[in-house]
């Protein structure tokens, strides 16, 4: 039948409640799963997440110390592989949020003040989310400027990569770009051309998003450092990251820029192609020049969907 699909933002209540594949990580072989600890501070994010509306503030987390020390070993690490990988636009932003969200290795933000910061630059705002969502229902939030957020922490036991989204995914990987407005544009343009799409768009969608928002590499123009004897030498580093999946997890930021994977062109009609893989590594990464340029080819393959 007809999907239904959100026609006001207030409507975003009944897709942030639909979460799937609840604790997504949490099957037998995540570290978390056998710690009960860990378990019950889940089942707390899950409530505030749940009970969130539109429209009202943002419940402040006090975080345990165990929170905020796995967030510390992360920042201070994946700080040192931003400055040499991270695009412009990321480092610029991160900046800001550092300077008016409290951003630092000692204190986890609060999506509040996130929120408040991002919908003064380009109209974007979170909301809590207890989990996975539907590409559907995920998507829907971008076409109202809204993007779903966790709020709680990994386990401690592997800090530099995880299998399902959680807070430091969304801090130190999504929100920077939010205060980009050619980046927002991208964003809201695949959010839009979500509502009402066939099962076979929609998975389209999704995996373009998967390669862009997520992993997608951007080629900065090409960096020729003149070393200090002043001969040219040509170790060229051609690309630089944007994707939130890679700016969160150390693992693999290094993986994409040192491991040599395969760097594609980011052409719609090939990504869609690729395959999402959702607990290892891609295989494969898409580079595009520009958001403006990502901006067109988006619009040019929706234009045809
Ligand atoms: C497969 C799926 C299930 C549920 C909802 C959507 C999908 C779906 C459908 C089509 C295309 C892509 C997808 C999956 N989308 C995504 C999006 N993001 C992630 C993801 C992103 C970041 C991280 C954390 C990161 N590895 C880190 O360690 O920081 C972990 C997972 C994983 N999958
Ligand atoms: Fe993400």
């Amino acid at each position: 039948g007809c999907e239904w699909f959100p026609k006001h933002i207030k409507d975003l209540d009944i897709c942030a409640k639909r979460v799937i594949m609840y604790g997504a990580g949490l099957d037998a072989d995540h570290p978390g799963f056998k710690d009960q600890d860990y378990r019950r501070r889940r089942l707390m994010f899950a409530e505030v997440a749940m009970e969130h509306k539109h429209g009202e503030a943002i419940p402040r987390i006090e975080y345990t110390e165990s929170e905020r020390k796995t967030w510390g070993v992360i920042y201070r690490k994946l700080r040192e592989l931003h400055k040499k990988y991270a695009c412009q636009e990321f480092l610029d932003n991160f900046e800001l949020l550092e300077r008016h969200c409290g951003y630092s290795e000692n204190n986890v933000p609060q999506l509040e003040d996130i929120s408040k910061f991002l919908r003064a630059k380009t109209g974007f705002r979170v909301r809590p989310v207890a989990g996975y969502l539907s590409a559907r229902d995920f998507l829907a939030g971008l076409a109202y400027r809204v993007f779903f957020c966790t709020q709680y922490v990994r386990h401690h036991a592997d800090p530099f990569y995880t299998p399902e989204p959680d807070t430091v995914h969304e801090l130190m990987g999504h929100m920077a770009l939010f205060a980009d407005p050619d980046f927002a544009q991208f964003s809201h343009e695949i959010g839009l051309a979500s509502l009402g799409a066939s099962e076979d768009d929609l998975n389209k969608l999704a995996t373009l998003y998967f390669f862009s928002i997520e992993f997608g590499l951007s080629c900065d123009s090409h960096t020729d450092t003149i070393d200090t004897t002043g001969k040219e030498n040509h170790k060229k580093q051609p690309y630089k990251v944007y994707g939130a999946g890679l700016l969160s997890s150390a693992g693999e930021l290094q993986h994409a820029i040192e491991g040599e994977p395969t760097v594609l062109r980011f052409d719609p009609d090939r990504v869609v192609q690729q395959e999402c893989l959702i607990t290892t590594f891609q295989t494969a990464y898409f580079y595009t020049r520009n958001f403006e340029e990502a901006q067109q080819k988006l619009r040019m393959f929706t234009n045809n969907m």
